[in-house]
């Protein structure tokens, strides 16, 4: 099977163009698991493949590490992006991507060599609360309470496609986020699991993030994350709408427009393409 690795501000994923091999298996959840396994496979957060859309100029859909399958990927959106327009799937700066969340705007920034540089996506509408996110406690706001590894953390439930818990913490640095973070992702209340975001403001433009994403982990960056944070922490007016997001592998730079919509800008980068033995 031919693939590409790519990655956004460390965010890492095993890419599959379904239109350029042929895949090994129906069984996308195991081979999901197998590419990500950094012993056994070629090792990353998960596995994308890049598929033809009916609807959009081309498609995405995205498995974790551990083989479960989500409805959306701001980092992987941006890589698609780049891969899309130096690859020649699309030919204009302006296109559009499926995923299994819906159909999203990107647009790609060029350099003087016309290489992709920079990445914007048009994210969509935050939802929240309990509409929004699989959540079985006893909450019935936006904001819930839930026990967790010892402690009581306070999160806002956000949807940007996939589900989030975002909850504001004083340092970032000062959370075990692998413990606390590995808790609240598998607790009881959320029946679909959910991704953990720690953020501390530090000035109305400018916060401080750490994931522990659903299915893959700690990683080093989560562009629906970070647009969800965004949005909660801009509802609640503790942040204006243009945000500079200090996440463990770099920074994103989210906007909120009048009409709601999350854009989220940042880079993609290319880290090899070959040839994988099943
Ligand atoms: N890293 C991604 C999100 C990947 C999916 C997530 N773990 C989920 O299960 O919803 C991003 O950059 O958004």
């Amino acid at each position: 099977m031919q693939f590409f690795k790519m990655h956004a501000l460390g965010n890492n994923y095993v890419f599959v163009d379904v239109a350029r091999t042929t895949l090994p298996t129906d069984d996308l959840p195991s081979l999901a698991r197998r590419v990500s396994d950094v012993r056994r496979g070629i090792g990353s957060d998960g596995l994308i493949l890049v598929t033809p859309s009916d609807s959009a100029d081309v498609g995405m859909r995205i498995w974790n590490a551990d083989g479960s399958e989500a409805e959306s990927c701001g980092n992987g959106l941006r890589c698609v992006a780049r891969y899309a327009y130096e690859r020649g799937l699309v030919d204009a700066t302006h296109f559009s991507i499926e995923t299994k969340a819906g159909i999203v705007a990107a647009q790609v920034h060029l350099d003087v060599a016309g290489r992709v540089r920079l990445v914007t996506i048009d994210m969509g509408v935050a939802r929240f609360g309990p509409e929004a996110v699989p959540y079985r406690g006893a909450g019935r706001g936006e904001d819930v309470r839930v026990e967790a590894a010892g402690g009581c953390y306070t999160g806002t439930l956000v949807s940007m496609g996939n589900p989030h818990f975002v909850t504001l913490v004083d340092r970032v640095d000062e959370i075990d986020v692998e413990r606390v973070g590995r808790a609240i992702e598998s607790h009881p209340d959320f029946p679909e699991r959910v991704n953990v975001e720690f953020v501390s403001v530090l000035a109305p433009d400018e916060i401080d993030f750490r994931v522990y994403e659903r299915g893959s982990g700690v990683t080093f960056a989560c562009g629906t994350g970070a647009c969800a944070s965004v949005a909660a922490l801009f509802k609640k007016g503790w942040v204006g709408n243009r945000v500079t997001v200090h996440l463990l592998g770099g920074d994103l730079d989210i906007e909120i427009r009048e009409d709601g919509h999350v854009w989220m800008t940042g880079e993609a980068h290319w880290v090899c393409e070959g040839t994988y033995y099943v």
